[in-house]
């Protein structure tokens, strides 16, 4: 894995408001090649009581594969929900998501599951190890829980790509928390995914430990090629991303291309103003 950061050569670009009418609509094969996963006209109520709060209304947005986006938007504006229902966690009420070649509507529960476990990496602020594993053990859980064999040689190189080669068989509170969150990474990349969602990933860090973090992230990108979707709260994150998305009450409200933070941080005091 190479240690540079980011490769200004390449300009990854993911697409935000692709309608069904252009290149990009089912069946084209060249496009369900070009997206790691793609949202049409996605909403999702949830019922609260005798209220509805409508957290996504009628979100269109493709993201390129070996592209890392931010997501962004005040609290409540439907950011986790967005990654959720990309990551197939949650359900739209309407709209249609589709993972690479794969249309999520319509499936069971077991075979969102499955493909979550397969094809999705999750890494969340709270790193969700399991405390009695190993990091070895933790970073292959997906590959166990799918009953297949152990590539040995694939743990070595994800251990070694973020850092923790020498770490295998500790416990998860034998670590700090920037390396709790890299063993999360490392899982997240065991099978090759997709896409990796990432939720807040340094919520939880301090500064040092999260810039080392996101980049981590940005490796992952520019030298594995994985696609990244991470929601953050932070400019500062999200000036590593190639591109923000940002959201206001449920709907899109623009897109930044390699943006600094100040830049960012200039879009989100404006946000939801007409
Ligand atoms: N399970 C749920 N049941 C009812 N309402 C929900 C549920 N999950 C989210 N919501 C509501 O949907 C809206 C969007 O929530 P979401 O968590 O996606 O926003 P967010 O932008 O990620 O917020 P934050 O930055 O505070 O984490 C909010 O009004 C929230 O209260």
């Amino acid at each position: 894995m190479r240690l540079s950061g980011r490769n200004p050569s390449r300009r990854r670009v993911a697409l935000v408001g692709a309608t069904a009418t252009d290149s990009l609509s089912p069946g084209s094969t060249t496009a369900t090649r070009s997206y790691a996963v793609r949202l049409e006209s996605v909403s999702k109520v949830y019922e609260s009581g005798k209220n509805e709060v409508r957290a996504l209304d009628g979100v269109t947005a493709g993201f390129r594969r070996g592209t890392f986006t931010a997501v962004m938007g005040p609290s409540g504006s439907g950011k986790s929900t967005l990654l959720n229902c990309a990551a197939g966690l949650g359900r739209p009420t309407s709209g249609r998501v589709v993972l690479a070649d794969t249309e999520l509507s319509g499936r069971s529960e077991t075979e969102l599951t499955e493909l979550r476990r397969d094809r999705i990496g999750f890494v969340f602020q709270a790193y969700n190890l399991l405390g009695a594993l190993t990091v070895a053990d933790n970073v292959t859980l997906p590959v166990r829980l799918a009953e297949k064999p152990i590539d040995h040689e694939r743990l070595a190189s994800v251990l070694a790509a973020v850092g923790l080669a020498e770490h295998h068989d500790r416990r998860p509170s034998q670590l700090s928390g920037g390396q709790q969150q890299r063993v999360a990474i490392a899982r997240a990349l065991i099978n090759r995914p997709d896409l990796v969602c990432a939720d807040e990933p340094t919520g939880a860090l301090d500064s040092r430990s999260g810039r080392q973090v996101l980049a981590l992230l940005r490796r992952i990108v520019d030298d594995l090629g994985q696609t990244v979707l991470m929601v953050t709260h932070d400019p500062v994150a999200a000036a590593r991303a190639d591109s923000v998305v940002f959201l206001a009450d449920g709907r899109l409200a623009g897109e930044m291309t390699e943006p600094s933070a100040e830049q960012i941080a200039e879009r989100m005091t404006h946000l939801g103003e007409p």
